[in-house]
C-alpha cells in the first residue's frame, strides 16, 4: 500500500488555527517569515508557534532568499524544516542546509517545460522538493498567490523524483491533484482562506478530509 499523502497547511499565524490544523490531521504546518506576505509572522511569533507545534505536527518556516543571519535566527528556534521559496541556487541551498542543521524543502516554480529541467539539480541537495506555480511577472511575492500550474508538465519529470505539490490547491481540487499527479504531499495556503492571510477552520478541515479520501 502506498504511503499516505503528506498534508501541509501553510501560512498559519495564530494558535487557534494551529490547533485546528493539528486536530484536522495535518502532517506539517508552515509559518511564513517574509515581510511582503500577508501571512508574515515575526521571529517572536515564530518562536511561540514552533514551540506550540513541537511534538504534535512538523513545523516548517518559509523563507525567501534569506541571508545567513536570518537562517541562524530561525534555525535557533528549532523548526523541523526550513522551506526556501526564493531564487536560491543549488550551491546556496547546500550552504543554508549546512548552516541551519534542519531539513530543507526547496520550492521550485513551474510554468513551462524548461522549468522541469531545473528540478534534477536540487534533488540530491534538498531533503524535499516542492513544486509550485511560477508567479506572474511583477508579482510582489514568489508564492502564496493561489495560482495553479499545468500539472501535465510533470509528465516530463523523472518519475523517480518525489515531490510535494502546491499552487492553487483547494478543498475542491485537492483530490483530483492527488489522483492525477500522485505527489508525495500537498501544500496549501490561499485555498484554505477567506481573504489573503485569513485562514478558515472549516476550509482546513475540508481540505484535509478530501485529501485523505483521495490519498
Ligand atoms: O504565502 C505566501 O504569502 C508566500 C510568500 C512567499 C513565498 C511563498 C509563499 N507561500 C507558499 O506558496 C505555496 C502556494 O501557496 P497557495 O496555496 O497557492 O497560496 C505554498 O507552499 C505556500 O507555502
Amino acid at each position: 500500500m502506498a504511503d499516505p499523502v503528506i498534508i501541509k497547511i501553510c501560512g498559519i499565524k495564530t494558535y487557534d488555527l494551529l490547533d485546528a490544523a493539528i486536530a484536522a490531521g495535518a502532517d506539517m504546518v508552515g509559518f511564513m517569515h517574509f515581510q511582503r506576505s500577508p501571512r508574515h509572522v515575526s521571529i517572536e511569533e515564530l518562536a511561540g508557534l514552533i514551540s506550540a507545534a513541537r511534538g504534535q505536527v512538523q513545523s516548517c518556516v518559509v523563507l525567501v532568499n534569506p541571508d545567513n543571519s536570518c537562517v541562524a535566527e530561525v534555525a535557533a528556534l528549532g523548526p523541523d524544516w526550513i522551506q526556501l521559496h526564493g531564487p536560491e541556487t543549488p550551491h546556496r541551498v547546500e550552504a543554508i542546509r549546512a548552516e541551519a542543521g534542519v531539513e530543507i524543502m526547496k520550492a521550485l516554480p513551474i510554468g513551462s517545460a524548461e522549468d522541469i529541467a531545473q528540478v534534477a539539480g536540487f534533488v540530491d541537495i534538498a531533503d524535499r522538493i516542492l513544486l509550485d506555480a511560477k508567479p506572474p511577472k511583477g508579482a510582489d511575492r514568489p508564492g502564496g498567490l493561489g495560482e495553479s500550474f499545468d500539472w501535465s508538465l510533470l509528465k516530463a519529470l523523472d518519475p523517480a523524483i518525489a515531490f510535494m505539490l502546491s499552487g492553487g490547491l483547494t478543498p475542491d481540487n485537492v483530490a483530483e491533484a492527488i489522483t492525477s499527479v500522485r505527489p508525495l504531499g500537498v501544500d496549501v495556503s490561499s485555498g484554505v482562506e477567506t481573504a489573503p492571510g485569513v485562514k478558515d477552520r472549516k476550509l482546513i478541515e475540508a481540505f484535509i478530509r478530501n485529501a485523505r479520501a483521495a490519498g
